[in-house]
């Protein structure tokens, strides 16, 4: 790979079918892509002195519509979020880039177009931070492995969440499905024939925030940590068979228990329960809250595509504020 004018990274949001929460404590979790909501990211150096950053972000929507070539990055339409812009780790990540791959550190500019809305548990931080790095490999014409992107992306998610487990990483980087444990990824085939539709309750959560508080609970009461993390493995275990052999109807059980399992211990709110009522009602198998809670979204899971346009329409009339999707035969590689 040569060096280039300019470079472009992307990456796309997901959604955790099961186990967020107790994935940061080393238990299992699955998450799926949402390849249609994507994040761009053109670096180009500027004539800064060395590891300054500059971000802005673009207008919005431009990194889905048609491919573009590296040297056509749009010019700067909108600021880049200043209210959020020192807790996303981007300028650690660009440091530690520098750092990693040895390459002499100069200013560099960044043009972000994120399409995936912040705070939604959609992985809008670890999308940035993927997008970032593959944009800087190809500027300066490097070939960054997998485990080293991995690396790169976890130090902007430890300033935007504290202790991520890395599960966003990946899944924002992967075209299918995954199951992920302390750091260990397995991409699942998937025999389920259905649509997952994932609602967005319009009310940020904040996923550090959450993490924060189960962890407060957990210090207080041991003994619920233990529990938490048992049913949540059960969960996540029973799901990756219903999901490869194709038991939509067990699939939806188990969503919903992880649901009432998050719940529990204070993750859910009453937009997002509002909104899981909404699907169920209109026929969804099961369904839950995905990412680190306390708003954000809702993944449910309907049969067919007519189901899933009936639970598309009844959670637009609950509130949700956009929806988005996800056909399971887009899974094949
Ligand atoms: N468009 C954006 N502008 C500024 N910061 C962003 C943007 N998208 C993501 N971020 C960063 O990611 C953080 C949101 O990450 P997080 O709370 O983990 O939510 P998510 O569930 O989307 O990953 C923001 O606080 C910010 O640091
Ligand atoms: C709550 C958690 O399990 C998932 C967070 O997802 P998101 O950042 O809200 O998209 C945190 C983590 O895995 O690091």
């Amino acid at each position: 790979m040569n060096a280039s004018v300019v470079g472009e990274g992307r990456a796309h949001a997901k959604s955790i079918l099961c186990g967020e929460h107790a994935v940061v404590y080393g238990a299992p979790a699955v998450a799926i892509p949402m390849r249609q909501v994507s994040v761009t990211v053109w670096a180009r150096r500027s004539g800064e002195p060395g590891g300054q950053v500059s971000l802005v972000n673009v207008a919005p929507g431009q990194a889905n519509t048609a491919d573009r070539r590296a040297d056509e990055a749009p010019a700067a339409a909108r600021l880049w979020d200043r209210s959020r812009e020192a807790d996303s780790g981007l300028h650690d990540l660009v440091a530690a880039f520098f750092r990693t791959t040895g390459i002499t550190a100069c200013g560099i500019d960044l043009s972000v177009d994120c399409a995936i809305p912040p705070g939604r548990g959609m992985g809008s931080s670890a999308a940035c931070g993927r997008a970032v790095v593959l944009a800087l490999a190809s500027l300066f014409g490097r070939i960054v492995d997998a485990d080293t992107v991995f690396d790169l992306v976890q130090t902007a998610e430890r300033v935007a969440h504290g202790s991520p487990s890395g599960v966003d990483t990946v899944a924002t980087g992967s075209p299918v499905p995954i199951w992920f444990q302390s750091g260990v990824t397995k991409e699942l085939s998937v025999g389920l024939d259905g649509v997952f539709v994932i609602a967005d309750s319009g009310v940020p959560g904040e996923t550090k925030a959450a993490v924060d508080m189960l962890r407060a609970r957990f210090e207080a009461d041991p003994a619920s940590r233990t529990r938490f993390l048992r049913r949540s493995s059960v969960i996540t275990a029973s799901a990756v068979e219903d999901l490869t052999l194709g038991r939509a109807g067990d699939l939806g059980r188990r969503l919903t228990e992880n649901h009432e399992l998050l719940s529990e211990f204070g993750l859910s709110t009453a937009e997002l329960d509002r909104l899981l009522a909404a699907a169920l009602d209109a026929g969804c198998l099961g369904g839950k809250l995905s990412g680190g809670g306390l708003g954000g979204c809702v993944v449910v899971l309907a049969d067919s595509p007519e189901h899933a346009e009936r639970a598309t329409a009844a959670l637009r009339t609950a509130g949700a504020t956009a929806t988005w999707s996800v056909p399971t035969g887009r899974f094949a590689n």
